[in-house]
Order: structure tokens, then C-alpha cells, then sequence
């Protein structure tokens, strides 16, 4: 991402000398972005990609493109996510586009395909544990993110797959997506439920989006967190989501 929360992990991978492909719809947001990267960090260490990730064979282009770049791939971080009241084209994104981009972080990065491993953070939400009348279709898309991500980290566990597969839940996060909140063509006829979410903002407060980045950046750099539902609020911080075993 070019901007928000991506823009935020984009920069503290390159501090901590990551080779990046920033990959975004918004053109000019992704040029802003390029440039002021190359002025930091020299222009040979990241790419911008604008792609569409509901377009399927543009993202697995700029996976290629990526991976023929760099040489090879050893994280992906499917964070795009949207609020629109076409809500099949919120599940495209929020959902779909996950899936497709953690199946295509596989097929790079997976021992069963021949390559050295490496891990996934796919981006959720704190709406995923606390739900809001006002983004249902939001909602859904966040709890199904860690559903599939949940469950592809077991597969990638007993499969050998080598790939560590973890989600990151921010609650609110001062970011362009927040003022969505405000217009009908985001919400939709979900917006008259606006001051309930506004309450909500001011109860748990606002984060900035530089604490996110320091929890992705723990979800890539520790290597025994894997299957793991990460938690980043004003009240508690850094933190992980715990589940009751199942019975057999
Ligand atoms: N800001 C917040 O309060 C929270 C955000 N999140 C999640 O964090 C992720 C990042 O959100 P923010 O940085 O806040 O949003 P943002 O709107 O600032 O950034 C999202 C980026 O995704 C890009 N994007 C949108 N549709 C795309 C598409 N079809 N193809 C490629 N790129 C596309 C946008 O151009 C934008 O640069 C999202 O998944 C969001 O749901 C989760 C919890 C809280
Ligand atoms: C239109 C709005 C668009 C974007 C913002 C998203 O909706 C965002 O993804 C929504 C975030 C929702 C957050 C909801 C709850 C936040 C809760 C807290 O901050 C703290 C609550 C509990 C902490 C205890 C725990 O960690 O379990």
C-alpha cells in the first residue's frame, strides 16, 4: 500500500533494508510514494507497482514482476482493504484479492514448489471481534480473513510449506481509509448508523499508523509466531488473540 498503514510498513521495511514492491491502485499516490522512497533510501531498493488486486492476472503479474526483480519473494503483505456500498466489490477486495495474494505468495515462496519459504500477514481488523452496525459487509470480510488465514497456517504447517501465515488486527487507525466513515458512497445506507462508530472512535481512541508498523514488523522478524491472531489497540498495545483449544 502506497498510503495509510502500507505506506507505514513500507518504510519501516526499508529501514530495515528490505527490498520493496509497493503494489496500489492509486497512481499517484504509488509515484508519491516511489519518490520519496528513492530520496531515502536510492531508487534501486523498491518498485511501485499499480495493480488492481480483484484484477487476478495483474496480480500474479506483479508477483512475477516482483520475484524477476528481486530475484525471489520472502514476504508478502496482503493489506488493501476497502469500505464501499458495492458491497460484492468490498468482498473482491477485502476477501478474495487476500485469498488470491496469499495462494500466489505460496506458489513463490513455498517449500512444496521448490522454494525457500518465508511469510504471509494478511490484514484484518478489530471489526473482525467487535462488530458495527454500520459496516456489516466490513465486518464479514475481516472475520473471514482470519478464518482462511487461520486455516492456511495449519495447512502450511502440516503441509511443510515453510511459509509462516499471520494476521494483524488494528482497531482505529488515523488513516485516509477512516474518513470513509462519513460518506454514503462508502457506507451506503449504513451511514445513518455514523455517530454509533464515531462513539466508538472516541471510546477506544485512534492509533497512528507507525505502531502497526512495528507490529507487522514483529510478525515478520520473530520466527515462532505462526498461525497467530495479532491485536493492536490504544488500551492494550501489541498483543495476541487467544483461542481455546479444540477438543478431540
Ligand atoms: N484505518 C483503520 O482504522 C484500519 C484499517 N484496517 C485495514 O488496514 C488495511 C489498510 O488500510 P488503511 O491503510 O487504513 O487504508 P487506506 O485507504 O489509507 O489505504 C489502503 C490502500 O489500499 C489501496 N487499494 C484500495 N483498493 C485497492 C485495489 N483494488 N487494488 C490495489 N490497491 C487498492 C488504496 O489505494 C490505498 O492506498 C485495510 O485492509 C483496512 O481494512 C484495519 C483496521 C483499522
Ligand atoms: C468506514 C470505516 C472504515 C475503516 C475503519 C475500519 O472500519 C476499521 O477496520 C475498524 C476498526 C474497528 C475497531 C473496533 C474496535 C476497537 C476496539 C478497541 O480498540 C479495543 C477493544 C478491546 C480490546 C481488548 C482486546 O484486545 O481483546
Amino acid at each position: 500500500g502506497a498510503q495509510g498503514i502500507g505506506r507505514a510498513v513500507v518504510q519501516s521495511l526499508m529501514q530495515s533494508r528490505a527490498q520493496v514492491a509497493v503494489v496500489d491502485l492509486n497512481r499517484s499516490c504509488g509515484d508519491q510514494c516511489k519518490s520519496e522512497l528513492d530520496s531515502e533510501f536510492g531508487a534501486d531498493c523498491s518498485i511501485f507497482l499499480q495493480c488492481d488486486v480483484t484484477d487476478a492476472d495483474a496480480l500474479t503479474a506483479a508477483f512475477q514482476t516482483t520475484v524477476d526483480r528481486f530475484g525471489h519473494l520472502d514476504i508478502v503483505i496482503n493489506n488493501a482493504g476497502i469500505n464501499e456500498k458495492n458491497w460484492e466489490k468490498t468482498i473482491q477486495v477485502n476477501l478474495t484479492s487476500v485469498i488470491k495474494g496469499t495462494y500466489l505468495g505460496l506458489e513463490h515462496m513455498s517449500k512444496e514448489y521448490g522454494k525457500g519459504g518465508g511469510s504471509i500477514i494478511n490484514v484484518s481488523s478489530m471489526a473482525a471481534f467487535l462488530h458495527s452496525p454500520h459496516q456489516p459487509v466490513y465486518t464479514a470480510t475481516k472475520h473471514g480473513v482470519i478464518g482462511f488465514s487461520r486455516a492456511m497456517a495449519d495447512a502450511s504447517s502440516l503441509g511443510g510449506y515453510g511459509v509462516r501465515i499471520n494476521v494483524l488486527c488494528p482497531a482505529f487507525v488515523d488513516t485516509p481509509l477512516l474518513l470513509s466513515v462519513e460518506h454514503e458512497d462508502n457506507m451506503g445506507k449504513f451511514v445513518k448508523f455514523k455517530d454509533d462508530f464515531k462513539k466508538s472512535m472516541n471510546h477506544f481512541g485512534v492509533l497512528k499508523p507507525s505502531l502497526i508498523a512495528d507490529g507487522m514488523m514483529m510478525l515478520i522478524t520473530d520466527d515462532t509466531i505462526h498461525g497467530a491472531v495479532m491485536k493492536i489497540t490504544c488500551s492494550k498495545g501489541i498483543h495476541f488473540h487467544t483461542y481455546e483449544p479444540m477438543s478431540t
